[in-house]
């Protein structure tokens, strides 16, 4: 595919002098990964600048360069002030294709599960539908990974291209602070938006709350074109002001939750493999059985509800569809059991208010105890170690720490500021002996909760992603056991 760099500027970008017919045959923001014809983006990084890159870009065969006013290069150089955003614009216009409707969700926790709630409810619709986010891409016919949360604009907008030719018209993606801090999803056109809830995360990247914030809001002041339907679950600490955010950007606020209004919930009551919501839409009282456990699952059922109407969907047979949902891999996803019936389950609680969520999902289910294996990333915010330590300590009755993709850093180290502020904790690096040690200790009506790898399929120790099929090793090991028995 080949575009002449004119056609892909658009009105904000000029024209570098003698670049006129000047065709351009890919776009790359990765020096290492530019190929004869491409654009350069040379971007400001957090490590790095991209600048620093451009005679290696140009030696790959770079025909030009995105970067900031003054930077010198032997190729034409296109000027941007926010050369991030300005890549973003390029990169929808060099891969012109988006699906017709594009619902994107922000938040700290219940990204990925609501999107693929949405993606659900749409496909039930007969809807050519996909998800987008941590999960990779998911059609109904299956899954393919795309390594972040929310793609680099680049890689975001040839998916969306491609989504766009195989037919798919409506696509649910994950907002991350990253991926909106950083322009990567500025050239998406959204129709409706979506808001889960705010609580500690990323604190390595945004120096403070304040920015995490901000950055999540831009979604709504400067993604979400106004007039668009904006759902904001209303129950977390920052959500009036969320609220308050997207009215002021002229967005149509949809409020959710125990103190939505638009969806009001009224009542959960949680049986063994499902809840029963009371809630009121619009006034109107509803009663659904939703076939998945934990509250924070409703929290994202009802987003997706919520965003499925406002796509157009009609509300009674969207709350229907709630009756269908299947499970998110690695969220709450159940793993096996002993011979007695105590549990196993996997979940992606990587942060304090997740692990909180997890094991208050788990109590009403629970006659005995819940064990829970655990452990916190490298080279991820610090200062979540000993808070989801202390939430541990405080809802789990045995604690297991352990490993989670210790990246860079010495695993030893990242144990020992969970284990600060989770006392009674045992401590077991090795992930498979801290999950074998929590199979052997269940005893009938306790449950086995393994937090923070999910759907992952790797650890991540140094640079190396060294393979670790949990799902496998937990049936592996409950097999072990039920073979002493
Ligand atoms: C913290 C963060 O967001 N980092 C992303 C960022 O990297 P950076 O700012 O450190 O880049 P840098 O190393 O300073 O380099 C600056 C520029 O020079 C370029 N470069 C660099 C080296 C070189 O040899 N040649 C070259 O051209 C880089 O491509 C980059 O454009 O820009 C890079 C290029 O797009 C990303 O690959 C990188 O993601 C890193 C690997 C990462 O781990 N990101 C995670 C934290 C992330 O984005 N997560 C979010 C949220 C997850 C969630 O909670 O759901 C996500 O959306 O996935
Ligand atoms: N609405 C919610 N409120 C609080 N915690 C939640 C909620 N939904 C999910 N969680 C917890 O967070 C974990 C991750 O959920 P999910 O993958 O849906 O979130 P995410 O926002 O996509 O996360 P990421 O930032 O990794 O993309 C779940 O496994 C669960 O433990
Ligand atoms: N999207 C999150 C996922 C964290 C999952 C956990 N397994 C870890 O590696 O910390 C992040 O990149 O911060
Ligand atoms: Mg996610």
């Amino acid at each position: 595919m080949s575009r002449r760099l004119a056609d892909i500027l658009g009105p904000e970008l000029a024209v570098p002098p003698g670049a006129g017919e000047l065709v351009v045959s890919g776009l790359a923001l990765d020096s290492r990964k530019v190929k004869p014809g491409d654009l350069f983006a040379a971007l400001p990084g957090v490590r790095t600048d991209g600048r620093q890159f451009i005679a290696m870009a140009v030696d790959n065969g770079a025909a030009c360069v995105l970067a900031p006013p003054g930077t010198d290069a032997p190729v034409p150089v296109v000027e941007a002030r926010e050369p991030a955003a300005a890549l973003a614009a390029i990169a929808a216009r060099f891969y012109p294709r988006q699906p017709a409707h594009i619902a994107a969700v922000t938040g700290t926790n219940g990204k990925s599960s609501t999107v693929e709630f949405l993606r659900q409810i749409w496909a039930g619709a007969g809807l050519e539908a996909a998800a987008l986010g941590t999960l990779g891409v998911t059609r109904s016919s299956g899954r393919t990974e795309v390594g972040y949360t929310t793609p680099d604009a680049i890689a975001l907008h040839q998916a969306l291209d491609a989504l766009a030719g195989e037919g798919v018209t409506h696509l649910a993606m994950e907002a991350s602070s990253h991926g909106l801090k950083q322009h990567r999803m500025d050239g998406a056109r959204i129709s409706v938006s979506a808001f889960t809830n705010l609580t500690q995360d990323h604190l390595d990247y945004h120096p403070d709350f304040e920015d995490y914030f901000a950055s999540k809001m831009r979604l709504f002041t400067a993604l979400a074109p106004s007039g668009t339907s904006a759902v904001v679950n209303m129950d977390s600490d920052w959500s009036a002001r969320v609220e308050q955010t997207a009215r002021a950007a002229g967005l149509e606020v949809i409020s959710i939750g125990w103190r939505g209004r638009d969806l009001a919930v009224r009542e959960i009551t949680p049986k063994p493999a499902s809840q029963i919501i009371r809630f009121a839409w619009r006034g109107a009282e509803q009663l659904i059985e939703l076939p998945l456990i934990g509250e924070f699952q409703t929290a994202n059922a009802l987003g997706a509800a919520a965003m499925a109407i406002a796509s157009g969907l009609e509300a009674q047979s969207v709350f229907a569809a709630l009756e269908r949902l299947t499970g998110v891999a690695g969220r709450m996803q159940p793993a096996g059991m002993t011979k007695d019936g105590a549990p196993v389950l996997l979940d992606y609680a990587h942060t304090p208010d997740g692990l909180d969520k997890l094991l208050r999902a788990a109590r009403p289910h629970t006659r005995g105890r819940i064990i829970l294996v655990f452990g916190a990333g490298g080279d991820r915010d610090p200062t979540k170690r000993p808070a989801m330590g202390a939430v541990a300590a405080r809802l789990a009755d045995v604690c297991i720490v352990t490993d989670d993709n210790p990246r860079s850093e010495d695993p030893a180290s990242i144990r020992a500021a969970i284990l600060a502020a989770c006392p009674g904790a045992t401590e077991i690096g090795d992930r498979e002996s801290a999950i074998r040690a929590g199979i052997e200790m269940l005893a009938p009506g306790d449950a086995l909760l393994i937090a923070g790898k999910g759907h992952e399929t790797g650890q991540i120790v140094g640079g190396r992603v060294i393979a670790f099929d949990e799902p496998a090793i937990v049936a592996r090991l409950l097999k072990e056991r039920e073979g002493r028995s």
